[in-house]
């Protein structure tokens, strides 16, 4: 499905619901400031209207045969007063509207980020059009207050037209009535230029989206050493331009056709001006008109086609707003991509053990199946090993378990009660878990094990967890120990001058920061389940023996599971299960599998044989 064909039109109800919506929003966020914003916009509206009032007045009675000069000071102080308060008002609206636009931007984004936060499942993050309304909707949520700020433009320009639509139509209703008219076809023509814009920039969201991913690749110390490597600057610079180009193009389409169409407005209102200008000059010859009649035409003529393209340039981007804005509504209004049960039911500590049944899975229609009828039950307090080949499904097993997917067929069960029935907060309250990818946050140390369970982790609690992965000795050495920033691209704030080496972010290697990651789960020790996925992959040989000798006191009686490819360091599972064609392939102890003589022998066969060596002896 192209991006085009899912291009979203939302209705008049969907527009107005979200119009409601940034109105509450802003209003929530900035109320005094919104009331002050108000009062200087309709100041600023009124003063012009004013002004070509006293304007005429002057005029008039400057004009007058019998000029007295009664009165003229006032209109001369009025007029002075006016251009001060206009002055004033203009500033201050100008601060107040950035002011409410940030305030209003701060909440924006917490809704948007808490209704992003809430996602319970990770399929809408691999859904390409979600992704490209997320970052519309970020787009406008950094800026909600734009869409009060053209609203109230258009009130205040609409405020500003009736004030010298009223003084013009005591001079000419028919050039009063031929401007108003004029100004319809215009709102028109600008209303589909806008939903053109709107649609053209949903168009160009996967490409925006590829050019950041490059942009980001080139700039970003992950992939700085392939780049250089194999030299693909070039390459990916390439390709980051000609998606540069590709959206530059669209926007390029667009900006001609409103130059024309904003031209050819701009013509028809000149004429009318123009026609206007020359009956007022014939009138005044005839002595149909005043001087102050004269000057006061010119000005309302002038004030009410500057403030029409106003109204109807501020009330078509509010409109614009609105649509990039609906996107915003989307995303924090969206139903969860799990179903939630509607009376979720508690989920007790496990007692019995977990049980999947008939497991069938694939990541969308789209996508082949990974799990094709998977049964497996893992027992309280055992340890269940999971192994093999890539791609078997062993790792998607691991995200079904923590409720990231739900299976397309079957049900996994947690002492009997069906996980899909519970909060899927709930359930990952009792895992414990090392994912395969797991992050490294451009965070202190400290922080990047606190992140495992921020509610207990105090400095004891993660010195012991450090202790336990075997990376306390290493973190302890850093500069500054646990508030050392484990990055190179954020410095810790330093005190002083003389504090900056120790200020300077540190990196950790490949196996440090696995065990930063297994730390992280320790914390969760005390939970129900403890998911450990390719948990010793960037270990050295002795530190992987550390780390499972560690890892099988700590499973003692827990209830785990383990995925390695490393046979060695699971063979002392309570069970190992060969995971091959998406099914249970062999279960058993390792005994049992290796007297089997399958799969799982012949490999292990394998391994134990790749480190043979008649010439070796290993001591201990
Ligand atoms: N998010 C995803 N969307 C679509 N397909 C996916 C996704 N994640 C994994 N797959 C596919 O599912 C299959 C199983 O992947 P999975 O990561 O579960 O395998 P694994 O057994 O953990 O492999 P490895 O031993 O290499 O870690 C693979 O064919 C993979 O391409």
């Amino acid at each position: 499905m192209t991006a085009e064909e899912s291009e979203p039109r939302p209705g008049a109800r969907a527009l107005f619901g979200a119009a409601g919506r940034a109105a509450g929003m802003v209003w929530q966020a900035a109320r005094a400031h919104v009331v002050a914003y108000v009062a200087a916009v309709v100041v600023t509206a009124a003063i012009p209207v004013a002004v070509a009032w006293l304007t005429r007045e002057v005029l008039d009675r400057v004009s007058r045969p019998d000029r007295t000069g009664a009165g003229l000071l006032e209109l001369a102080l009025a007029l002075a007063a006016a251009g001060g308060a206009l002055v004033v008002a203009t500033q201050a609206g100008e601060y107040l509207r950035g002011e409410v636009d940030r305030r209003a931007a701060l909440r924006g984004k917490d809704e948007l980020f808490a209704a992003v936060g809430a996602i319970p499942g990770l399929a809408p993050f691999e859904d390409p059009a979600f992704l490209d309304r997320l970052r519309l909707g970020e787009l406008s949520a950094g800026h909600p207050g734009r869409l009060v700020d053209t609203t109230l433009s258009t009130i205040r320009s609409t405020l500003t037209v009736a004030g010298f639509v009223g003084s013009l139509a005591l001079i000419s209703p028919i050039f009063t009535a031929i401007v108003l008219a004029s100004a319809i076809p215009a709102l028109l023509i600008e209303v589909r230029l806008s939903r053109q814009r709107a649609g053209m920039l949903w168009r160009i969201g996967p490409v925006e989206r590829r050019r950041m991913f490059y942009s980001t690749l080139l700039s970003t110390v992950d992939a700085a050493k392939e780049i250089r490597l194999f030299d693909l600057g070039g390459f990916l610079r390439g390709r980051m331009l000609a998606e540069q180009r590709t959206a530059d193009a669209a926007r390029r389409r667009m900006d001609r056709r409103e130059v024309l169409v904003q031209g050819g407005l701009a013509g028809s209102a000149a004429v009318v001006a123009g026609a206007g200008l020359v009956w007022a000059i014939l009138a005044a010859g005839d002595g149909r008109l005043g001087v102050g009649d004269v000057a006061m035409f010119i000005a309302a003529m002038a004030g009410v086609q500057a403030s029409l393209g106003t109204v109807v340039g501020a009330g078509v981007m509010a409109y614009e707003h609105l649509l990039t804005f609906h996107h915003f509504v989307a995303v924090v209004t969206a139903a969860p991509d799990l179903p939630v049960p509607a009376a979720p039911r508690p989920l007790p500590a496990l007692r019995r053990g977990i049980e999947l049944r008939d497991v069938w899975f694939r990541y969308s229609p789209d996508h082949p199946w990974v799990l094709r009828g998977v049964d497996l039950t893992i027992p309280v307090g055992q340890t269940v090993a999971l192994v093999g080949r890539n791609g078997g499904g062993k790792s998607t097993l691991v995200k079904l378990l923590c409720r990231f997917y739900d299976p397309t067929r079957g049900s996994i069960r947690w002492d009997g009660v069906d996980i899909r029935d519970v909060p899927p907060a709930q359930l990952r309250s009792r895992i414990g878990a090392v994912f395969q990818d797991f992050v490294s946050y451009d965070l202190s140390a400290a922080e990047n094990i606190a992140v495992g369970d921020l509610a207990v982790a105090d400095e004891h609690r993660i010195a012991e967890a450090a202790r336990d992965a075997g990376v306390h000795d290493t973190i302890a050495a850093l500069p500054r120990g646990y508030d050392t920033m484990l990055s190179r691209s954020f410095k810790a704030t330093a005190a002083d001058d003389d504090d900056r080496e120790a200020a300077a972010g540190v990196l950790l290697s490949g196996g440090q920061w696995q065990r930063v990651a297994l730390a992280r789960a320790f914390l969760r020790r005390d939970r129900d389940l403890l998911i450990l996925d390719e948990p010793s992959a960037g270990l050295d040989p002795e530190a992987e023996h550390q780390v499972h000798s560690h890892l099988r006191t700590l499973r003692a009686g827990r209830t785990s599971l383990v995925i390695s490819h490393r046979l060695g360091a699971v063979r002392d599972a309570d069970r190992i299960v060969v995971l091959a064609g998406g099914v249970v392939a062999e279960d058993g102890r390792h005994s049992e599998l290796v007297a089997a003589g399958g799969g799982y022998a012949q490999l292990f066969a394998r391994q134990a044989a790749g480190y043979r060596d008649e010439g070796v002896a290993v001591a201990g």
